[in-house]
C-alpha cells in the first residue's frame, strides 16, 4: 500500500509500463466531418515521437484532445494515468506538461519575461517576484536567447525568437513532457536545425518525453525516436523511420521515398558521418588555435 509519503513524490505516477500519454478508441468530428475513429496511440516516458500525417488530418486536433482543449466525440485518453478527456485532469498533473502552439501563442502585450511567467504566477500565486524573474531568465536562457531579450515584446523578436520564447514559457513549470505543434515551420534550415537541436539536448538534460507534430522530414531524422503516421482517421503506423520505410501504406511510401524525403535521409546521413569524423590534429589545432601536440 501506498504511504502518505510516497504520494508526495512528484513523479511518482508514471505508470509502470512507462507509457506517459496513452490514446485509445479516439473519435472527434466537427458536425459531418469525422476527423478521428478508432485511433490509437501510446507515447513512451523519454521518447521524441514525432507525428506527421497530411494537412487536415487531425494532428493538432489530437494534441488539443491530449491537453483536453478538445472534447471528444468518444474515447479514452490517459496522461500520467490521469484521465486528460475534456479537460477532466487535475491542475498537478496538468502542470507537468508544457505546450509550445504553433503560432507560439505569445501574450503580445506582456514582454518574454512576463510570457514566461504566467503559468508560474498561475499555479504559484504568492512567489516572490525576485524569483520569479530569476526563474524567468533561466528559462529564456535554457531556451537558447539572450537574457536581455527578457524585456523584448514578441512583435521585437525574429520568427525563431518566437518560437524559443513560447518553449522558454512551455518549460516554465519543469514539466515531463512537452508538446510541439510544428516547432520549426518558418524557420529557415539553420534556425530550424539548431531549435531541433535545443529539443533534443532539452530531453537528453532533463529527461523530458516529447510530443512533436511536425512537417520536417528534417527534424523527423535528426531527432524523433519513433514517428506516428495519421491517416484514414487513425494512426496507421508507428515505428522508427527504417520501420515506417518498409510499409507498403501509399501516403508513407510517398513522404518518406518521395524527392524530400531522400533528400533528408542523405542529409541526416551526412550529418552522422560527419559527427563520427575525429577532428584531425591539424584541424584540432585550426581550431583550438594551439599547437601543443601538434
Ligand atoms: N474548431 C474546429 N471547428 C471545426 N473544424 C475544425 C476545428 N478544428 C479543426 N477542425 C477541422 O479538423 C480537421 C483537422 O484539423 P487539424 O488542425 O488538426 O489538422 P492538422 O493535421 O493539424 O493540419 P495542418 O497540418 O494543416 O496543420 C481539419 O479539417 C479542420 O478544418
Amino acid at each position: 500500500m501506498a504511504t502518505r509519503a510516497q504520494h508526495h513524490v512528484r513523479h511518482a505516477e508514471v505508470p509502470d509500463d512507462g507509457v506517459v500519454i496513452r490514446v485509445r478508441g479516439l473519435e472527434n468530428r466537427f458536425g459531418e466531418q469525422v476527423v478521428h475513429q478508432d485511433l490509437d496511440l501510446d507515447v513512451k516516458r523519454g521518447e521524441i515521437l514525432g507525428v506527421v500525417g497530411g494537412s487536415g488530418t487531425g494532428k493538432s486536433v489530437l494534441m488539443r484532445s491530449i491537453i483536453g482543449l478538445q472534447q471528444p466525440a468518444a474515447g479514452a485518453i490517459e496522461v500520467f494515468g490521469e484521465n486528460t478527456v475534456g479537460g477532466e485532469e487535475s491542475a498537478d498533473v496538468r502542470k507537468r506538461w508544457g505546450v509550445l502552439f504553433q503560432n507560439g501563442a505569445l501574450f503580445s502585450t506582456l514582454s518574454v519575461a512576463e510570457n514566461v511567467q504566467v503559468p508560474i504566477r498561475e499555479y504559484y500565486p504568492k512567489i516572490d517576484d525576485q524569483l520569479l524573474d530569476e526563474i524567468a531568465t533561466y528559462k529564456i536562457v535554457a531556451s537558447g536567447l539572450p537574457p536581455e531579450s527578457s524585456s523584448k515584446y514578441p512583435s521585437e523578436l525574429s520568427g525563431g525568437m518566437r518560437k524559443r520564447a513560447g518553449l522558454a514559457r512551455a518549460l516554465a513549470l519543469d514539466p515531463e513532457l512537452i508538446f510541439l505543434d510544428e516547432p520549426t515551420a518558418g524557420l529557415d534550415p539553420i534556425g530550424a536545425a539548431a531549435f531541433d537541436n535545443l529539443i533534443k539536448t532539452l530531453r537528453d538534460l532533463l529527461g523530458l518525453t516529447v510530443f512533436i507534430i511536425t512537417h520536417d522530414l528534417d527534424t523527423l531524422y535528426a531527432i524523433c525516436d519513433r514517428v506516428a503516421v495519421l491517416a484514414d482517421k487513425k494512426v496507421v503506423a508507428v515505428g522508427t523511420i527504417e520501420e515506417l520505410v518498409a510499409l507498403d501504406h501509399p501516403w508513407i511510401q510517398e513522404y518518406f521515398n518521395g524527392p524530400r524525403g531522400r533528400a533528408a535521409e542523405d542529409s541526416a546521413e551526412r550529418a552522422e558521418e560527419e559527427s563520427k569524423r575525429a577532428l584531425s590534429p591539424q584541424e584540432a589545432t585550426k581550431l583550438t588555435g594551439s599547437d601543443e601536440g601538434a
